[in-house]
């Protein structure tokens, strides 16, 4: 029988098997930040064993950093500590670290992959549920516990269990203003966030064959979101030219020959899968979430299901919305353009091209937070910070930002924000705080009006715009 691309990476990783039990895997990347590492690194001290395999660890400050004066000394007790802890473990242990204003610091999710650190055919691990981003590069990528951060540290090894395989296939075109994220957020919709507990996915299908890597590391990067330990997508061209002369990847008659070996990685024609589901990309229109769960996701030209169940009932509550009722024409005073889902430069120059000429409406406070510094310095090389600035909408500094609320960017009590980002959770930006998932697209949009609009009326009125971005 074929094998599955996850067969085929996780089978090149198994030192040893046990029995009718787990299996042993070799971990090639494991990526760390402030938040989930300090105490497996004091395990580490306090049972006396060194860090396995420094030089496979890649370290940066992410979460607790702040997105303005980045220059001076962070002014919340906790996260600077959080970062000085991180900076010592890290010299103590020979780790390298891309610490707050370092050229390649950035949300840990968006600076790996940059740099050409996350390569097809890898197990890659990091103590952070969205570590399933990297599967985009036909890579196991998979979050972790801190107590198994302090494993990997130890042995550069995991126990697992193998996870039970899943394939969602989208086959079709893509409508105009229909982009990756609506992609993820509509297959959430329809399955929900616990049909992949217990499986790791495979993407599959014309949609994600056409998409950019960007793109599909916004799909796999919410993978988790429908409960599956990680996403995955089979390597190609477009991630072998993605990967080609970055950083860290190999280079010359060295990068020949692991494209030779990524070729091999695809799924096999015959290979099967323990669970299936089937899409048409013709279905999918611009999604927007109004509960408080990436599962609770509708499209634009859709009312607010009249479902009724005590969870609902309390998501709705907390939203203040209503059974029924469109999204289109609430007003909204926040928009977040940031994230480890939404914060690449393609996810930039989607909101510059829509915002040019245009102007931010009054009410709005509009945070555009890229996801590294070399995000930050491509968005002013290619001009799209002037655009930004004329149009009265904030360029921040790099990091997690109001995707949670562990720095100063936090939304206010009850007001709506519309955020590119992945978790739409109670007091997730902050208390009291009510997020919109959305696309770049639809984000800019609202900034622009002040209040949500129907997104695909206005592409047809600006003939001249074409947002399939994949
Ligand atoms: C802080 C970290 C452990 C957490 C995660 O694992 O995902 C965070 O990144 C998040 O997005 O909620
Ligand atoms: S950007 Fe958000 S989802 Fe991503 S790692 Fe940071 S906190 Fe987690």
């Amino acid at each position: 029988m074929g094998k599955t691309l996850f067969d085929k990476v996780w089978d090149a990783h198994v030192v040893d098997s046990i029995q009718d039990g787990p299996q042993i895997l070799y971990i090639d990347k494991h990526l760390i930040h402030e938040v989930t590492s300090p105490q497996a690194f004091n395990e580490l001290e306090e049972r006396n064993i060194p860090v396995f395999r420094p030089e496979q660890i890649v370290a940066t400050a992410d979460h607790n950093t702040p997105t303005l004066n980045q220059h001076l000394p962070i002014k919340d007790e906790l996260s600077r500590k959080q970062l000085e802890q991180l900076s010592e473990n890290c010299d103590k242990n020979n780790i390298t670290l891309y610490e707050l204003g370092h050229k390649y610091n950035g949300i840990v999710h968006v600076m790996a992959p940059e740099l050409g650190i996350t390569q097809p055919g890898m197990t890659i691990v990091c103590g952070d549920s969205h570590t399933s981003t990297h599967g985009a590069f036909g890579t196991i990528a998979f979050g972790i516990g801190t107590s198994q951060v302090a494993q990997v540290f130890a042995s550069q090894c995991l126990l697992l269990t193998k996870p039970k395989s899943l394939r969602v296939t989208v086959n079709g075109k893509l409508r105009n203003g229909v982009l990756p994220k609506d992609v993820i957020l509509y297959i959430i919709s329809k399955i929900g966030t616990n049909s992949g507990t217990g499986y790791f996915c495979e993407y599959a299908g014309d949609v994600f064959e056409n998409m950019s890597m960007e793109g599909r590391m916004t799909v796999c990067n919410m993978s988790i979101e429908m409960g599956a330990r990680g996403g995955m997508i089979a390597p190609d061209d477009t991630t072998f030219d993605y990967v080609k002369d970055r950083e860290f990847a190999p280079k010359g008659e060295a990068f020949d020959k692991k494209v030779t070996y990524w070729k091999t990685l695809p799924t096999d024609a015959d290979a099967t899968f323990d669970k299936e589901y089937h899409f048409d990309a013709a279905d999918i229109e611009p999604m927007l979430t109004y509960g408080t769960n990436p599962g609770m996701g509708i499209k634009i030209s859709e009312f607010i299901p009249e479902t009724s169940d005590a969870s609902f009932e309390k998501a709705l509550d907390y939203m203040n919305f209503k059974k029924g009722e469109t999204l289109i024409g609430k007003p909204i005073n926040f928009v977040f353009i940031g994230s480890c889902t939404n914060s690449r430069i393609e996810d930039f120059r989607i909101a510059a091209n829509y915002i040019k000429g245009k102007q931010k409406a009054t009410n709005v406070t509009a945070w555009l937070v890229p996801g590294s510094k070399q995000v930050e310095a491509q968005i002013i090389e290619e001009g799209l910070k002037t655009i930004f600035d004329d149009a009265g909408f904030e360029l921040r500094q790099p990091g997690c930002s109001a995707c949670l609320a562990m720095n100063d960017d936090k939304i206010p009590q009850g007001e709506y924000c519309v955020s590119t980002s992945n978790r739409n959770f109670e007091g997730r930006q902050g208390q009291g705080a009510r997020t919109i998932l959305a696309s770049p697209l639809m984000a800019a949009a609202t900034a622009v009006e002040g209040k949500i609009i129907d997104i695909t009326k206005q592409l047809k009125k600006e003939v001249s715009h074409e947002y399939t971005s994949v």
